[in-house]
């Protein structure tokens, strides 16, 4: 997918449907070593799809959302988006002392640092991170470069793509 000059992104990374079950289900393991947990919070909008899948594996039915809004859309329409400041729209009402934090990404740690000082007892799960906001959670999966976009299943679409012969500059 093309990356505008101006973007910190270099390349990209495309998580499909049954890599991003299996790798939340990974993390469900380690977690199972972490609790019990009281219930889940999920961090909108892109905790909702993690927090559900943890929340079936460790049997979790209290399941909450803290609400947040980090980036926006670029105004070139391209995937990566603009940083902003982080807006919280709805928090929860208690220090996060045996509830679980789950997002997909923490990236800068931006969102993550909000979060945090919120829910200073919480115990904080992403399924990916970056170098940058690592050291703000408490567990991930798996790691990325910094310069990598990751595209999750929700933001993307199947789509025909020309035989690579196509692109050779001499063929
Ligand atoms: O570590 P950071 O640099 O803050 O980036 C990570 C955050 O950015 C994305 O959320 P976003 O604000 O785009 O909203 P969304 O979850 O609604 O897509 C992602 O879901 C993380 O919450
Ligand atoms: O889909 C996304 N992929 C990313 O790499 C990213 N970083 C911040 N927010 C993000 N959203
Ligand atoms: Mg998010």
């Amino acid at each position: 997918m093309e990356n505008s000059p101006t973007s910190p992104y270099r390349d990209d990374i495309v998580i499909s449907w049954p890599e991003l079950h299996r790798d939340t289900r990974l993390l469900c393991h380690q977690l199972l070593e972490q609790g019990p947990f009281k219930g889940i919070i999920a961090i909108t909008r892109g905790g909702l799809i993690p927090a559900a899948l943890v929340a079936r594996e460790l049997e979790i039915r209290l399941v909450d959302t803290i609400c947040a809004s980090s980036y926006e859309a670029a105004d070139d329409d391209t995937a990566q988006t603009m940083r902003k400041e982080v807006k919280i729209l709805k928090g929860v009402e208690h220090d996060g002392e045996g509830f679980l934090l789950i997002d997909d990404l923490v990236d800068t740690g931006n969102t993550a640092r909000v979060i945090r000082k919120l829910l200073p007892k919480a115990f904080f799960a992403t399924i990916y991170a970056k170098p940058q906001g690592r050291e703000v959670v408490d567990l991930c999966v798996k790691e990325f470069a910094q310069d990598k976009w990751i595209y999750f299943p929700w933001d993307i679409d199947y789509q025909f793509v020309p035989p690579m012969k196509k692109h050779r500059a001499n063929p």
